[in-house]
């Protein structure tokens, strides 16, 4: 094996560059990602062999990123991101010499007892993104070269690739996910909206931005397998222009529109008209409307929390199951400070805390019977614990209306994808709940008031030295930094304020919300001064 292992990567040579496993996987320029790809395919079939034959999900993807980029990350067997030890492997992996992958392959595999006789088994897509055909290239190279199966999806979302990886894993035992195949994704999903919406009509059509990415085509197919619009949801897909690469993610999208706090300039969308923006791969979406008194409103990540823990915490009671399922959000420190206080104070919901990231957020939230979690950026989903899924199936209803409500429960745990966030079905969860309320979306901004807020990017020599504690709410160094930026947020009203380095980006990300525009614009303008003497003192 090692000669085969030797002579695929000589074809796939390292650059002379430092690659690491970071929040989203390895993401850079698609140029310089050939041997990467190459060695998150050994990595792909290490993790398959360790975990006895069990399968394993690569997805090359750069999602929101502009099209020159590309990206790759690992899918455990469960649908959930890969386990950190590994991300530490892959790394190892990635930084080899060309020469040396065959001896760091051997070691790995005697350090983990992994039995090179297992055998492994990866499935792998990719989304629209011109580079994507020769990266599966190098993958395909390192999956033959170590003799594991595997099987070409294609095309897909990421939470599809998420979806598939479980069902295969499930594939015919009682936790069985889903049909293995694209098609069975779309029919679980409609299939799931049809029983959720119980002949509710919606208000109006939504239209849906899929910044030009693999969103688009896949939304398609799904509306093949929704009820007809003049029965449930007119859907009006808008950006779905995926042979022009250069449009990708182009001033269109979830990013655009929450970085910069407008629609996609290309926005044909009348007042009031409810219009959401999906990522370049489906796995995050926003929600927004132009009011015609107020402009543009933003229903972020947080928004869509709220919304579904009112919802299903309402349906739990009228199921009489509040006494037995405990609901929970999940939250990062860039949630808005109103959204965490509507859901403690007005839903009475817990709210927890964790670091950026959506493995953190997802571990946190299965801590909870009905775990809801959002990052503001609009990446998130609902889990559900054995226990909720069984009281949702076994009780026995007293009332028509609470066997009405535990009809739409076990319709949710069908139309959630509980592996990964994913915009398609969170797009249909909140258009589920829209229709429930018969709500536009001017009631559901309603629920509470957004405090101002600011996010900056703030270059500093060596973004390590801060270093942060209480899930990023604070600095825990360099030291004395963060009683100043306390005494600075004590100065302004509602006033907070946390600086974190990034993990994807090499920038300290300081983020400001107060009572006012102007005063959490001037509060993000000092914490992001002071961030920036400091990073440059200790350099
Ligand atoms: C403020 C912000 O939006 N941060 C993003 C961004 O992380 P940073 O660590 O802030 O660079 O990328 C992550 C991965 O996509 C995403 O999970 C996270 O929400
Ligand atoms: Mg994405």
């Amino acid at each position: 094996m090692d000669a085969k292992i030797l002579e695929a990567s000589q074809k796939h040579p390292k650059p002379d560059l430092n690659f690491q496993y970071g929040t989203a996987g390895f993401r850079m320029k698609a140029n310089l990602l050939d041997s990467v790809v190459f060695r998150v395919g050994l990595v792909a079939a290490l993790r398959s062999r360790k975990l006895g034959g069990q399968t394993i999900g690569v997805m090359i993807t750069a999602s929101h990123n502009p099209p020159e980029d590309n990206g790759v990350k690992l899918v455990d067997p469960m649908g959930e991101m890969l386990e950190q030890a590994w991300e530490v492997y892959s790394t190892e992996l990635a930084n080899a010499k060309t020469e040396d992958v065959p001896e760091v392959y051997h070691k790995l595999e005697k350090s983990l007892k992994i039995d090179p006789k297992t055998p492994a088994r990866v499935i792998y897509a990719r989304d629209t993104r011109p580079s994507g055909p020769a990266l599966v290239r190098s993958l395909v190279d390192a999956l033959e070269a170590v003799g594991a199966e595997y099987t070409d999806y294609k095309l897909l979302t990421t939470p599809q690739l998420h979806y598939l990886t479980r069902c295969t894993n499930t594939e015919g035992t009682p936790q069985s996910y889903g049909e293995v195949s694209e098609k069975g994704y779309y029919k679980k999903l409609g299939a799931a909206f049809a029983r959720a919406m119980k002949g509710k009509k919606a208000r109006g059509p939504v239209i849906v931005d899929c910044a030009n990415g693999v969103g688009g085509p896949k939304l398609a197919e799904l509306l093949k397998y929704l009820p007809p619009a003049s029965e449930g949801l007119e859907i009006k897909i808008v950006n779905d222009d995926v042979l022009k690469s250069e449009i990708l993610n182009s001033d269109c999208g979830a990013d655009y529109v929450k970085t910069k706090q407008r629609a996609p300039p290309s926005s044909k969308a009348g007042p009031n008209e409810r219009c959401c923006s999906l990522d370049g791969d489906a796995d995050r979406i926003i929600y927004y409307f132009n009011d015609p008194t107020h402009g543009f409103r933003l229903l972020d990540g947080d928004r869509i929390a709220s919304l579904s823990a009112s919802f299903i915490g309402d349906l739990v009671r009228e199921a009489g199951l509040a006494e037995d399922l405990k609901i929970g959000v999940v939250q990062t420190a860039y949630a808005n400070g109103a959204s965490t206080k509507y859901v403690e104070k007005t839903l009475k919901i817990p709210v927890v805390f964790t670091p950026t990231g959506v493995k953190w957020l997802h571990h946190a939230a299965t801590k909870f019977d009905v775990g809801v979690y959002f990052e503001a950026n609009g990446h998130g989903t609902i889990v559900f614990s054995d226990q909720a899924l069984k009281a949702f199936n076994t009780t026995d209803p007293q009332s028509p209306a609470q066997k009405n409500a535990l009809e739409t429960l076990r319709a949710l745990t069908e139309l959630i994808n509980q592996t990964v966030g994913d915009a398609l079905s969170d797009m249909l969860l909140v258009e589920t709940i829209l229709a429930h309320k018969s709500w536009t979306p001017k009631e559901w901004d309603s629920t509470y008031t957004d405090l101002p807020n600011r996010l900056v990017r703030v270059e500093v020599p060596d973004r390590s030295i801060f270093k942060t504690t209480d899930a990023e709410r604070k600095l825990s160094a360099p030291e004395g930094v963060q009683a100043q930026i306390d005494a600075l947020m004590a100065k302004f009203k509602d006033g907070r304020a946390f600086a974190r380095p990034s993990g994807t980006e090499d920038a300290l990300r300081v983020y400001a919300e107060a009572a006012t525009r102007s005063e959490a614009d001037d509060l993000a303008t000092k914490v992001s001064d002071l961030c920036k003497r400091e990073g440059e003192r200790y350099s």
